[in-house]
């Protein structure tokens, strides 16, 4: 594992991030999914039919090993049954300390009050089921994606311990923060995975006279926006806190 490979990696899951938004999009808001709550409710312990929906899913994939994998996170890692499928033997990539690191419950309220009224429709077509099934894809790939952020920062570690470790050491989080940071490459992110929901999400059509009309499933500048808001950040916010237990 180095460098490029992770980074590889993150590329590849842009395209199952831009493609589970354009699923999701087929459906309108249907908010009935997730009432309660109201506002200023905690969208994250208040039930709702997400919720449940999220919750049993989780305890399904976990039966099935799903969490095995240290690249999964759960959203509700309290009482997850154990597994039933044969031990893999995952390669033990991430010190331990910094492995159960979960940023879950800041993604999933951002996911519902910030993110799905950017793209989807206003209505309700109650579809509730197909629609919390295309919610679970999406927050899943979001989070794999930002947890991923411990493996990107194990690398960059293990590539420059001197580098890293006085200011572990000094627990400086705006240190680390800066020696993580690649504005180039959060650049070439932000372009990619517009391109991406443009390439993805245009209408295909074997004659010309589609031309200049295009639409998208999912607004471009939707997707740019959701890196450069949330999942980078929150990626970066990831390493930084797995890199404060580095040492421990
Ligand atoms: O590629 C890296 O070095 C990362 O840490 C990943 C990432 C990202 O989330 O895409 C985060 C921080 C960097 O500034 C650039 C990109």
């Amino acid at each position: 594992m180095d460098l490029e490979s992770v980074r590889d990696s993150l590329i590849r899951q842009e395209d199952t991030i831009v493609f589970s938004l354009i699923e999701r999009a087929k459906f309108p808001i249907n908010s009935w999914a997730y009432s309660p709550p109201q506002n200023g409710v905690d969208a994250f312990s208040a039930s709702s039919f997400l919720h449940s929906f999220v919750r049993e899913s989780e305890a399904l994939h976990a039966k099935a090993g799903r969490y095995e994998n240290p690249e999964e996170n759960p959203f509700f890692p309290d009482d997850l049954p154990p597994s039933m499928v044969p031990t893999h033997d995952y390669k033990q990539v991430l010190h331990p300390a910094g492995s159960s690191i979960n940023v879950n419950k800041t993604i999933w309220d951002i996911y519902l009050n910030k993110l799905l009224p950017l793209f989807a429709a206003e209505g309700d077509d109650g579809n509730y089921g197909l629609t919390a099934a295309c919610d679970l894809a999406c927050l899943q790939a979001i989070s794999r994606r930002i947890h991923y952020g411990k493996f990107v920062a194990e690398v960059k570690f293990k590539e420059a311990p001197e580098e890293y470790g006085p200011a572990i050491r000094d627990q400086d989080r705006e240190g680390l923060m800066k020696m993580l940071t690649f504005e180039a490459v959060e650049e070439m992110v932000k372009k990619r995975v517009e391109k991406k929901a443009v390439v993805f999400g245009q209408e295909v059509s074997l004659s010309d006279d589609s031309k200049g009309k295009e639409t998208y499933k999912v607004d471009p500048s939707v997707v740019s926006r959701l890196y450069e808001e949330w999942v980078m950040p929150l990626t970066k916010q990831v390493q930084v806190e797995y890199l404060l237990r580095r040492l421990d």
